[in-house]
Order: C-alpha cells, then structure tokens, then sequence
C-alpha cells in the first residue's frame, strides 16, 4: 500500500493503482456492528452532510476518531439518528480509505493542509479562454495536485466565444490530456453539458477553477434542478453570504450515475504536500528512464538520465518538457 507523506494525519491513503482498483476499505475493526454506510456530500463548520440511503443526513465526528477529519467525498460509517429528520444529529465513527485525494495548500509556504476531495476518479480543470485570462501556470499546479492525489485530469476550457482555444491545447498536446471547450451559445442551447457530460458518466469528478471562470454556471447545467447550487446570496438568519462556497459540494449528475464535486474558487493552488515520485508516475513512458538518475535527482540537472533516454528515442522530447515544466510549477512564484 502507497502512504501518504509525513505532511499528514491521513494514515490510510493510497493513489488508486487502476481504475478498477480495489473497493476503499476502513483500516479499524468494526466496532460499531449496526453502523450505516454514507457518502460526506458538505462540510460546514464541523457539520458534515452525508448521503445515507437516499436520505441526507447531518452527522459530525465521533470523539473516536481523533484528529482524523472526513471531507466530502469520503466513505464514511455513521451511528445514530440517522433519520435525516430536522434537528437531528448522526455520529461518523469511521472514514474508509480513499482512493484519491486531492489537496491543496493555500501557500507553499503554509505547510497546513487543506483536503479538498476524497475519492474523485477525475479533476475538472476549468479555464475561460478569457475574461479572466487563462493562467497556465495555476493550469500546471492543478494537473500535479492531480497527479500527485491519484486523480484523472480533464481540461475543461470555457467562454470560446471570446477567444480562441487553440495556443491554451497547444501547450497541453504532450501531455495528451481529454479536454472539452464550451461557448456561451453552447451554454445556453445544452450542448456544452452534453458535450461535458460524456467524460462525467459514472465517474466522480471535482471541479476546480479560478473565480469567474463559469465553473458555477456549467456545473448547474450539469445537475438536477432541484441540487443546483445557489451563489451570491445572502442567508437572512445567519446573515452569512455564499457560505457554501468555502467547503465543496457534491452533487448528484442528472440523468446518469456520477457526482460533480463543485469547489470554491481558488486563487492558488499551494503544492507544499506535493511528492515528484507521484506526479513522475503519470509520466510512465519517462518513468523507466529514471533508474539512471543520480540519487534525489530533481530530473532538471545536468546528470539527469531523461535527457539521454529521451536522445535515445525511448519518449517524446515534449513530454520531457512537460513534465519538467509541472515539476517546476512546484516552485511558488509571483502571482500562483
Ligand atoms: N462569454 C461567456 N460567458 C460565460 C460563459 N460561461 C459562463 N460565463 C459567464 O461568466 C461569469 C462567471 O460565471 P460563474 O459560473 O459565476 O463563474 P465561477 O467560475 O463559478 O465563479 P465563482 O462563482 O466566483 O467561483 C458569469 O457572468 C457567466 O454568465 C461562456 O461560455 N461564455
Ligand atoms: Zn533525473
């Protein structure tokens, strides 16, 4: 089993090794016999909404679990009223293992971690093609959080009617990533769904991107009417605005198996957890070129043995230049 670094409390985290890897397990001895199965839908100041059945339950954490926190995505044991009923209250008493997880520092400087999702088979990245500008490098920092949490990137490029999509695929062609690009038109008539929808099926997918890019818009498109997610408001009893906004959300993909996980806009994506052995093992045809590197090779020195098996033919010299470029990403600049 592959562990997740010292960085984390998570002890019972593996990258999937195939896509019909083995069904998440939890790592402690059943204690409570009678406990129901559920999925964490939202997180909200120590409250976690969970799918029991198909009844939503609110839940929090039994003391038991120590500092081990559930996020949304994960599968998760609850005791209790489970009833679903106002005002009530379940217990999760265990979180199974996860197959993916995706994180984010809020600064690679800020060793604190933020799990974002658990569980994801897939990460959505979206980009408008403008307004805002795409920024390839919060792209590359996302497709390495990707790489490194176990997760299947999709690229996901908004707003065509303003500019063209064609240097943004350009600069992923090497890394042979699915994409879709949508229009506001394509938006409106359904088809930017549809089109978006046939990547979706079956899989649970969390959606990331920068603020304003049309992540709320197409995620609603692509969920029942009744789920969609309201923004910009603001309760009348807590007074609080958009709230929901700063945990993600699951939400059931209408008309198909599946869950969109909407998140909040990020504005950085910090990679301080980030581990390059992860995110080189989603490179598999420079992979085997490695075993020549001299020890803790950063594969961007001279000495590296890439540059060889690339000169030997063994890879694409593109994909070399990608990769180095994700790895490079790692290092936090100016604007990330
Ligand atoms: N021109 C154009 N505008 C779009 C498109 N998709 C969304 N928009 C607009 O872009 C704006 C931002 O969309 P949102 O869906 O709120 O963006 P978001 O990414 O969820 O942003 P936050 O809610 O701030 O996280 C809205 O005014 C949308 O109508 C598109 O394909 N083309
Ligand atoms: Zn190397």
């Amino acid at each position: 089993m592959r562990r997740y670094g010292k960085h984390t409390d998570e002890d019972d985290v593996r990258v999937r090794p195939n896509r019909k890897g083995n069904r998440p397990r939890t790592s402690i001895r059943p204690k409570h016999e009678d406990a129901a199965e559920g999925m964490v839908l939202t997180v909200d100041r120590g409250r976690l909404t969970c799918l029991v059945d198909d009844r939503t339950v609110v839940a929090m954490k039994a003391r038991e679990l120590g500092r081990k926190a559930a996020v949304v995505g994960d599968r998760v044991d609850l005791v209790g009223d489970l009833s679903g009923h106002k005002d009530t209250l379940a217990r999760i008493v265990r979180i199974g293992e996860r197959a993916s997880l995706l994180r984010r520092t809020a600064d690679d400087d800020d060793p604190y971690e933020r799990v974002v999702v658990a569980n994801a088979d897939q990460l959505a990245i979206v980009t408008a093609l403008a307004d805002p500008e795409p920024r390839p490098r919060l792209i590359d920092r996302c497709l390495v959080a990707a790489y490194d949490g176990g997760l299947e990137p999709l690229l996901v490029l908004t707003k065509s009617d303003l500019a063209p999509a064609s240097a943004l695929l350009d600069l992923y062609g090497a890394l042979d990533i699915p994409y879709v690009v949508t229009s506001r038109d394509e938006l409106y008539a359904g088809e930017a769904a549809n089109v978006v929808r046939e990547h979706l099926d079956d899989r649970i997918t969390a959606f990331v991107g920068h603020s304003g890019v049309g992540k709320t818009t197409l995620v609603n498109a692509l969920v029942p009417e009744g789920k969609r997610r309201t923004t910009g408001r603001v309760n009348a009893v807590t007074g609080r605005g958009r709230h929901t906004t700063t945990s993600a959300l699951a939400l059931p993909l209408a008309g198909a198996g599946g869950w969109v996980i909407d998140t909040p806009g990020v504005r950085s994506f910090g990679l301080h957890h980030v581990d390059p052995s992860r995110v080189i093992h989603a490179f598999p045809d420079l992979e085997p070129g490695m075993e020549h590197c001299p020890r803790a090779c950063s594969h961007d020195e001279p000495g590296c043995a890439l540059d060889d098996w690339v000169a030997r033919g063994h890879a694409d010299p593109a994909r070399l230049y990608s990769l180095r470029r994700l790895l490079a990403t790692r290092e936090r600049r100016e604007g990330d």
